[in-house]
């Protein structure tokens, strides 16, 4: 032990650990899918129907069908129907035969879920187009009836857990990367979680995808939070008092590790392709925090990929299945 006023004590006493353990979101979704395969293989056999979810793409880009055929495994991996509509001609789509297409959606009794994969083109309203979708529908939690039920205080009082039934009586949908974080945080240290409550968290970013709901999501938990961004004065200060750092911003290694507090723990949402002729595709993922620095500092980390990546899938599949039960008039 070197003593605490030696120049070589960095860290803080209560950490032996040099090194922060990664945060393994890969493993931690393969078992909530594995959790909801098993809740799907052993219903009673009156109940015939299985959830199902439909995806809309639109237009052609390559990282969209990815997670597209992503999502669509997934679902049928765990016993989960899936649709999907595509329209690769995405600069000449016409607005209203996607609001038709939604609306036939809206009406199927078969179709429990609905996911439009984003971004549309420019020509597409987004807005208009999440705004038709059944908010009972919306796994993704992107209509305004979701998202103000997510940004209520009411939402406060029995916020204790992230199932739609604790947070009030009238159900909802909550974002699935957003609600991934939360989960991670919840599964960590052995599937102990870390206590959130009184904790400093300081999420970077704020877009309706990410950054505003999952700022919610700890503020319900009782976190206080911090929302920065590109017009904050002295980001690194802020992000130094951060006991939890959401990063989700889109910006490849932004996040130093001097910025952080030791001991911290580091959630990065960010999703960068980097070119590198070395890999087989010719680029890798990064996330948005130097990741190899990052993890000599704080305590624990989540990869990139195989960190919160995996949980947005997960998380999908589990607004699907609720969508679906509740529709099924089935507990849990
Ligand atoms: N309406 C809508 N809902 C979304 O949920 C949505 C969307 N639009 N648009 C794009 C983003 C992106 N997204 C990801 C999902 C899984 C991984 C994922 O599983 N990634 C793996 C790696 C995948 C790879 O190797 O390419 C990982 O991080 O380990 C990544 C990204 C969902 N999105």
């Amino acid at each position: 032990f070197t003593h605490p006023s030696s120049p070589h004590h960095h860290r803080p006493s209560h950490r032996l650990q040099m090194t922060a353990q990664d945060i393994d979101g890969k493993a931690i979704a393969a078992t909530i899918r594995e959790e909801l395969t098993n809740k799907l293989s052993t219903l009673p056999s009156s109940i015939t129907t299985r959830p199902g979810l439909a995806v809309m793409l639109v237009g052609s880009r390559k990282d969209s069908q990815t997670y597209v055929r992503m999502k669509q495994k997934a679902c049928a991996d765990c016993g989960m129907e899936s649709v999907l509509a595509e329209y690769p001609d995405g600069e000449n789509v016409k607005e209203e035969t996607l609001l038709e297409k939604i609306r036939e959606w809206n009406a199927d009794e078969k179709v429990n879920g609905i996911l439009v994969q984003l971004p549309l083109p420019t020509h597409i309203s987004e807005e208009k187009i999440l705004r038709e979708v059944d908010p009972e529908k919306d796994v993704d939690g992107l209509h305004p009836a979701n998202t103000a039920k997510l940004f209520s205080t009411s939402t406060h009082a029995g916020a204790v857990k992230l199932n739609w039934k604790d947070f009030t009586s009238i159900p909802f949908h909550i974002p699935c990367t957003p609600q991934g974080c939360i989960e991670l945080l919840d599964r960590i240290n052995d599937g102990n979680g870390v206590d959130i409550e009184g904790k400093n968290a300081v999420v970077i970013g704020r877009s309706n995808l990410v950054g505003m709901p999952v700022a919610m999501l700890l503020l319900h938990r009782n976190a206080t939070i911090t929302i920065v961004h590109s017009r904050t004065k002295n980001i690194e200060d802020v992000i130094k008092q951060a006991d939890i750092v959401v990063a989700a911003v889109g910006r490849a290694n932004m996040v130093q590790a001097s910025w952080l507090k030791p001991g911290c723990i580091v959630i990065d949402v960010g999703i960068n392709s980097v070119d590198d002729a070395s890999t087989k595709r010719g680029y890798r993922l990064v996330g948005d925090v130097n990741y190899a620095e990052a993890k000599e500092v704080c305590e624990w980390i989540t990869p990139v990929p195989g960190g919160v990546g995996p949980m947005t899938i997960a998380m999908l599949l589990r607004n699907t299945w609720n969508s679906w039960r509740r529709a099924q008039g089935i507990d849990d």
